[in-house]
């Protein structure tokens, strides 16, 4: 099994381009499904989670093709994916496929909207919370779909004449719901208003696609969206969004070791919290014609406190690397998780790098030390396993962690990027 190896101390300088956002291009290639025609999607990053959500759209009957030659893209190579899917072959998605991956139950929604039926087995994904699908059968249920659950999976239909647009407000916001609800009311009867929507960027991208295939949406990035039926939708070419997680990633190791860095392909809009909250670090973070500059010289890193939220708030995803950034602060500070109940993981494995946290209820108390020393520690969950690439490189020494098959889901050519910048960091396979 690969580990990656980290001998930290470098700063970093140079350019590091951004990917496209996995969490971007699974809803948008989930939403080929809804359509005869063929979806384009460009900038598609490489990605066990997408290479995991390509074979279970392979199972449902979608043809698809990558550009043979990769399009090049400042030093990264984006792809250009091509979805078709002539006919729904299977309305099941199995749970030796779903288990692997939360995003993979969102078949969900597109095939009840196309074929009026689907049974999908409970979903898998990052164990950072329990993360109930209670929300998805209720909104579904509120277009009309009947739904049971048996044997860990949910069987779903809808009435004879397909779903029927309704009035549905989420209890409490889901970004996996929204875009569920969302793709499954495009071909619903009638009109869908979405009350407390997720105003993430991946659910405006994923409206936006929607609405180039013929989709009649409005107020994605507003907490009210609605969705006006239509017959069919047709094929459409669409850009995947820059991932603000791995942006805010990055710029938070710059902060942490200290450097120079053009973070390219990428937007300031899409995570102005976490970046403020990076400025106020002691990092500066300027725009620049290509992208974001992030730089650190000198001064020390300041404590800051951050309770994440969801969009516009702090995102839960960059909580771990924020926490990271912290355990060299000059200072304590405190970080509140409020999303998922379990994303502290990562705190046990930061501690064997000499951090002193402690943990109460949500919140975690840092009390930044000089500091930290290279140790081998263990990815518990993707964002947590980049928490530690951080701390790794500015430790004394070496740090090694396993277990990097958390990271592969969602960093593309991580050691690639950092290397270039001067950082040691390398792949080592067992
Ligand atoms: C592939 C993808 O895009 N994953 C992201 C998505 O996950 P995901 O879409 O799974 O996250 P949600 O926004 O749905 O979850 C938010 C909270 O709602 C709860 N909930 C959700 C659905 C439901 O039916 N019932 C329920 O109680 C969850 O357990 C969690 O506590 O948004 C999260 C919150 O920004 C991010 O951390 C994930 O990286
Ligand atoms: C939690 C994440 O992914 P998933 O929802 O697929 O588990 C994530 O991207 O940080």
């Amino acid at each position: 099994m690969d580990r990656i190896r980290i001998v930290g101390g470098n700063e970093l300088h140079g350019v590091i381009p951004i990917s496209g956002a996995k969490n971007a291009a699974l809803p948008l290639m989930i939403a080929s499904l809804l359509t005869d025609d063929t979806l384009t999607l460009e900038n598609v990053p490489h990605l066990a989670d997408v290479e995991q959500l390509i074979r279970i759209l392979g199972n449902h009957g979608v043809d698809i093709s990558v550009n043979g030659r990769r399009e090049r893209q400042g030093e990264s190579y984006a792809r250009t994916v091509h979805f078709t899917c002539r006919n729904i072959v299977d309305t099941t998605a199995p749970y030796e496929l779903v288990s692997k991956m939360r995003a993979s139950f969102w078949v969900i929604g597109p095939l009840l909207a196309r074929e009026g039926k689907a049974r999908v087995s409970l979903p898998g994904g990052c164990a950072i919370g329990t993360r109930p699908v209670d929300l998805f059968i209720e909104g579904l249920q509120a277009l009309s779909a009947n739904i049971e659950i048996d044997s860990g999976y949910v069987n779903a239909t809808a009435p004879a004449g397909g779903l029927i647009g309704a009035r549905y407000t989420f209890p409490k916001v889901s970004v996996g719901a929204t875009h569920v609800l969302m793709m499954a009311a495009t071909l619903a009867n009638g009109t869908t208003v979405l009350g407390n929507a997720a105003r993430e960027p991946e659910v405006v991208d994923l409206a936006n696609c929607l609405n180039a295939m013929g989709a009649k949406i409005t107020g994605q990035g507003t907490a009210t969206i609605t969705i006006e039926g239509v017959r069919s939708l047709s094929g459409a070419r669409h850009r995947v969004l820059p991932d603000r997680i791995e942006t805010g990633t990055y710029a938070m190791a710059v902060a942490m070791t200290g450097g120079d860095v053009i973070l390219e392909d990428t937007d300031m809009a899409l995570l102005d919290t976490a970046l403020e909250a990076i400025r106020r670090a002691g990092a500066e973070i300027t725009e620049t014609n290509s992208g974001i500059r992030v730089v650190r010289n000198g001064a020390g890193i300041k404590p800051v406190d951050i309770v994440t939220d969801p969009f516009p708030g702090f995102p839960t995803d960059l909580q771990a690397q924020f926490m990271g950034l912290m355990t060299m602060a000059k200072g304590t500070s405190h970080i509140t998780e409020t999303i998922f109940e379990n994303r502290f993981m990562h705190v046990q494995e930061l501690a064997r790098l000499g951090a002193k946290i402690s943990l109460s209820g949500q919140t975690a108390k840092i009390e930044g030390v000089s500091r930290l020393k290279g140790a081998p520690v263990m990815a518990t969950d993707l964002r947590a396993s980049v928490s530690l690439v951080i701390a790794g490189l500015a430790a004394e020494g070496e740090t090694m962690v396993s277990r990097v098959y958390h990271l592969d889901r969602g960093f593309e050519r991580l050691e690639e990027k950092l290397t270039r910048c001067g950082a040691h960091v390398e792949r080592v396979s067992d």
